[in-house]
């Protein structure tokens, strides 16, 4: 099992771009200029806009109106500062995305998503309020004093139950809102759900860089973390990819994970990871035998998780199934585990388990590392 570390860590699991690491970058490909302006008018329909706005770019110097106070995060390419409007005294957050690397259409889309899905009461409100400075483009969001739910995981141990159901409940309202737009966030995790309450009643989705429709195409261009699907992960560079909700849904699976346990369930949900192997097997019936890292919890939620981390992305629950499991208890106590672990054999005998099975459907191992995972994705996929 992986410890929990930051996803934007090269040891997170990202394969193809950690040289740069920029694996939650925004894509270049995506929303074509239709969609870009329905967004565009959903939004100035739903809210007024009070200043310089992403279609119509001031020109300002960033110190001339804020008192810029400490940095709250960065990201691949970009950064986060708390900072003070001068004018009207009020504490915001900017995100402050260079030039150098990043295209004005991709800052668009993101401002735009972000203000257009902001009214959700779990969704970052943004304000109308985005400019360019000479080096940067910027705009303004609400400031969460708590910082991002990453934080709050205590590593190896993971969140209480009850906080993780509170946490757990916003978000899929968030994501149900989300996908009823038609709209996929590609990049749930910890570190893009800000702590706005200390007892996590109020958490926030955030990070709408990645945000594309429904049924989009979009090119691969970004390695593998933790909670990215498996019909991604074994996508390769530049390959078209198809853009569903369910991969909001298997993050959310994943977050899930972590929040119990303080720990990722694999590095990646690519079957060269023994631990995603050793999951799809009990998660396809292959095994009765529950992988260690899942015996903590209770026969309901493993009935969740195989509903949610299903393989084929068309067969996972949508996002609101996780309110039917709420009033279930979700961890037992481990004298409650034996029943679950009485068929268990070693994990070094489930691997072998999984080579003779592999052998029995004629997957050699000796071909290509990518030929024989993507074989082996289909097989798994046609069980
Ligand atoms: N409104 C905010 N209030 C407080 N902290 C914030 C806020 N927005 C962002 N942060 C912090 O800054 C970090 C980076 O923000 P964000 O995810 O928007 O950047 P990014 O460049 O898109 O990152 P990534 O590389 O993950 O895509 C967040 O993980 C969070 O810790």
């Amino acid at each position: 099992m992986a410890p929990l570390k930051p996803s934007t860590d090269s040891s997170s699991g990202n394969q193809e771009n950690n040289a740069n690491n920029n694996f939650l970058r925004p894509n270049s490909a995506i929303f074509n200029s239709e969609s870009e302006e329905d967004l565009a008018s959903l939004r100035s329909k739903s809210r007024s806009p009070r200043c310089s706005t992403s279609e119509n770019l001031q020109m300002l110097n960033l110190r001339d109106h804020y008192e810029i106070a400490k940095d709250l995060g960065r990201g691949t390419y970009g950064k986060v500062v708390q900072a003070t409007c001068k004018e009207t005294g009020t504490k915001i957050a900017l995100k402050i995305l260079p030039k150098s690397s990043t295209k004005l259409r991709d800052f668009q889309r993101e401002f735009n998503m972000s203000y257009y899905l902001s009214p959700h009461a779990s969704i970052v409100d943004s304000y109308n309020v985005a400019f360019e400075t000479r080096a940067s483009y910027v705009f303004a969001m609400e400031f969460a004093p708590m910082g991002d739910l990453f934080d709050s995981i205590p590593p190896q141990v993971g969140m209480s139950e009850t906080d993780t159901k509170t946490v757990l409940k916003q978000v899929s309202s968030a994501l149900e809102f989300m996908h009823s737009k038609k709209l996929v966030h590609r990049d749930v995790k910890p570190e893009n759900i800000l702590v706005m309450a200390p007892d996590f009643t109020r958490v926030k989705l955030m990070d709408f860089g990645m945000t594309r429709r429904d049924s989009a195409m979009v090119r691969k261009t970004n390695g593998s973390i933790p909670y990215t699907p498996p019909e991604i992960c074994e996508a390769v560079r530049n390959e078209s990819i198809l853009v569903t909700s369910g991969a909001d849904v298997w993050a959310m699976g994943v977050l899930l994970f972590c929040m119990l346990t303080g720990n990722f369930p694999w590095e990646n949900a690519d079957i060269g990871d023994i631990y995603f192997k050793e999951f799809i097997l009990w998660q396809r019936r292959k095994t009765t035998k529950i992988p260690s890292q899942w015996r903590k919890f209770s026969p309901r939620l493993m009935k969740f998780f195989r509903k949610t981390l299903d393989i084929k992305p068309n067969r996972r629950s949508p996002v609101k199934e996780i309110s039917k499991y709420m009033s279930d208890p979700w961890i037992v106590r481990p004298s409650d585990i034996s029943e679950h672990e009485s068929d268990s054999g070693t994990e070094a005998e489930q691997v072998d388990h999984l080579s003779i099975m592999l052998r029995d459907h004629g997957i050699e191992t000796k071909v290509d590392k990518r030929v024989r995972d993507r074989r082996i994705s289909e097989w798994l996929l046609s069980l």
